[in-house]
């Protein structure tokens, strides 16, 4: 599809739909294992589910070693899925290389972390965006087409004027020129959905805000589909419509970004946001190019399970100070919070016969009752709240 086919295209459209996506990443064997026929992988990617639409943004949010960048790699066909399906349009999707690859990747393009690293240092920026634009077939047929292209790129993503920059290398480039030259290249392709990893945490906080507002630019006016993939909540509140949340490998909530930031619903989304230091960066009260500082802040309160044998139940349960029995054998299924549509999370709290039975907390083994219980739940029309019950 062109940017003058996606014109025509309705609003909000599903572009890409990830169904059960699971990825496990085999552990080499050791002798025992070899003896027992035991086979030891890492859990990294679980059943995850969720649709990209044109024209917004969704965030992918959790703490490191969550899974967030393997989904990325799963979307962008790097890496080949254990189970669950990718939907392109509603027609299902499976690369190994070759044409089909490039195909795809026409369309579904990803941004790294690290411009730096993605950029090759002995190549200039006119090398780097000619490749893209010749690969992808959107090149032209003349010397003029091509300067064309290159100065529309360029001037795409605000690096202006565009002779400024064709021959500089990157290694002359600041870090947010890199990202944006990053970013012009994976336009190079014409696509229908970026997948922004981390984009914006390896650059200097005064400048990562202007790099988002790009993004966000983007995204209006070229109705790009983004995923963008954080360790910062408060930044997610900011720059996406939607917000996932990850926790080891599974998704624990969901909706739309300014419910699930001001009103989380998973006692793991609400670690998250009371981790963030500075409250005033989640209520956008605060100074906004400060996004992006929680990097690590969101590490406390113990630490995330093993990935290669995942606590059984829920898997947060051996960090949640509302644990109940039940957590920590069955699989909490998604239930709707009922404060805002399609705002959800996958916890035993929003199952009101389960509360009444056991009573949060009943199975943590440092329940703190001065943990306050998640406010979306006392508001349910159910028998019991989580007051009720201790
Ligand atoms: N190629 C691989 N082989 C084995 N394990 C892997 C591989 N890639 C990722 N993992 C593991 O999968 C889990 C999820 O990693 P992933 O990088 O997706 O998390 P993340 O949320 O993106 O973390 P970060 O924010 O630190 O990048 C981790 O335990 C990681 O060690």
């Amino acid at each position: 599809m062109t940017l003058s086919d996606s014109a025509d295209a309705p609003v909000n459209e599903v572009v890409l739909e990830a169904v059960g996506l699971t990825k496990h990443f085999p552990v080499r064997k050791r002798l025992r294992d070899l003896l027992t026929r035991t086979t030891a992988a890492v859990h990294a990617v679980d059943d995850v589910s969720f649709v990209l639409r044109r024209g917004q943004v969704t965030a992918l949010v959790g703490e490191s070693g969550s899974g967030k960048s393997t989904v990325a790699r799963l979307l962008a066909q790097l890496h080949p899925r254990t189970a669950g399906d990718l939907l392109l349009h509603g027609r299902s999707t499976r690369v190994r290389g070759g044409r089909a690859f490039r195909a795809y990747v026409r369309r579904v393009q990803l941004i790294l972390q690290d411009p730096f690293a993605s950029l090759n240092p002995v190549h200039t920026i006119r090398y780097h965006l000619t490749r893209s634009l010749r690969i992808h077939g959107n090149a032209g047929r003349s010397a003029e087409d091509l300067d064309k292209a290159l100065a529309d790129l360029l001037t795409r993503v605000s690096l202006t004027p565009p002779e400024r920059y064709l021959d500089a290398f990157p290694h002359e480039l600041s870090g947010g020129q890199r990202q944006r030259v990053a970013i012009a290249r994976a336009l190079g392709a014409d696509p229908e959905v970026l997948l922004a990893d981390e984009p914006v945490s390896m650059l200097d906080v005064s400048i990562r805000l202007g790099v988002l507002n790009l993004l966000r630019d983007l995204k209006e006016r070229l109705d790009l589909a983004i995923l963008y993939i954080t360790h910062d909540i408060a930044s997610a509140r900011y720059f996406a419509d939607d917000t996932i949340v990850m926790y080891a490998g599974r998704m624990v909530e969901g909706g739309d970004s300014e419910t699930v930031t001001k009103n989380p619903a998973h006692p793991y989304t609400r670690l998250l946001i009371e981790s963030a230091p500075d409250p005033d960066r989640i209520t956008g009260a605060g100074d906004a190019a400060d996004v992006g500082g929680a990097a690590d802040a969101d590490r406390g309160h113990g630490e995330p399970p093993s990935l290669i044998s995942p606590p059984s139940g829920c898997r947060f349960h051996p960090r949640c100070p509302h644990a109940m029995p039940r957590c920590t054998v069955e699989l909490p299924p998604r239930h709707d919070i009922g404060d805002r549509p399609g705002h959800w999370a996958a916890c035993w709290l929003y199952d009101p016969a389960t509360v009444t039975a056991e009573g949060p907390g009943s199975a943590a083994p440092d329940a703190d009752p001065s943990v306050p219980p998640p406010p979306a739940l006392i508001r349910q029309d159910g028998t019991a709240s989580v007051g009720d019950a201790r």
